[in-house]
């Protein structure tokens, strides 16, 4: 690409050219069939508690990892108010695994004998892989915000006007889909922007390469819930 235009990229933002060029997959991630069919309101609740007692697990995988990525933060020299939107991330987490518990008791789950399926070992495998202090902040904070606004994207779209989802998921898909998440979501995505702007082409590579395999374990994560249909 000409220099000229590469800079122009950059100026509009890094994840929002990422974006519209792998637009196919990222709406694979944000309109799974599962998400149509909370939406439509014909999920089946095997497949709705697969995914909750799963994603349980996932949660707490993603506490040290967020961890990790404020750690991270932290020895970046010029993280200008990083540290504290990671750090409400991570405080924020805390709650939601209480919701998962009080949330897995209402559809009658077990947490404690929840095993993790092979899509999700895979995914948490990828997390771990981002703790190392060998992986770039650059690539965990874009990491981190693809994972977040996935969630955000999939959730918001069965609130939106005219969906039919059931009253009995209308919390879950609010937990994720809501304003405020929206918002920490954008804050994330400035965050990743900045250092997007000022990475090497090597680190650009390396991160536009793992916003890719994001949104691959994310569309896996939500096959698991096949299973069951
Ligand atoms: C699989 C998955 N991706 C993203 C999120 C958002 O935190 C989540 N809870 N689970």
């Amino acid at each position: 690409m000409e220099e000229k235009a590469k800079a122009e990229q950059k100026k509009i933002g890094m994840t929002e050219t990422w974006l519209k060029k792998h637009r196919l997959l990222y709406n694979g991630a944000t309109r799974h069939p599962l998400i149509i069919s909370i939406r439509d309101g014909t999920i089946n609740t095997a497949s709705f508690k697969t995914w909750l007692a799963q994603d349980y697990l996932f949660v707490r995988a993603f506490v040290p990892f967020v961890a990790s990525v404020l750690i991270k933060a932290w020895k970046e020299s010029d993280c200008s108010g990083d540290m504290e939107v990671i750090l409400g991330g991570m405080a924020s987490l805390e709650d939601e695994i209480s919701w998962f518990k009080t949330e897995a008791n209402k559809w009658g789950i077990s947490l404690s004998d929840v095993v993790p399926q092979q899509a999700n070992k895979n995914y948490c495998g990828l997390l771990e892989s981002l703790m190392s202090p060998d992986a770039e902040y650059t690539v965990a904070i874009t990491a981190f915000w693809a994972i977040e606004t996935v969630y955000q994207e999939s959730f918001a779209h069965c609130i939106e006007e005219g969906s039919k989802t059931p009253p009995e998921l209308k919390e879950t898909c609010v937990r994720w889909g809501n304003e405020a998440f929206g918002k920490y979501c954008q804050s994330l995505q400035n965050i990743a922007n900045r250092c997007l702007q000022k990475a090497s082409d090597e680190e650009l590579k390396k991160a536009e390469v793992m916003l890719l395999s994001v949104l691959e374990h994310e569309v896996e994560f939500w096959n698991m819930s096949r299973g069951n249909v």
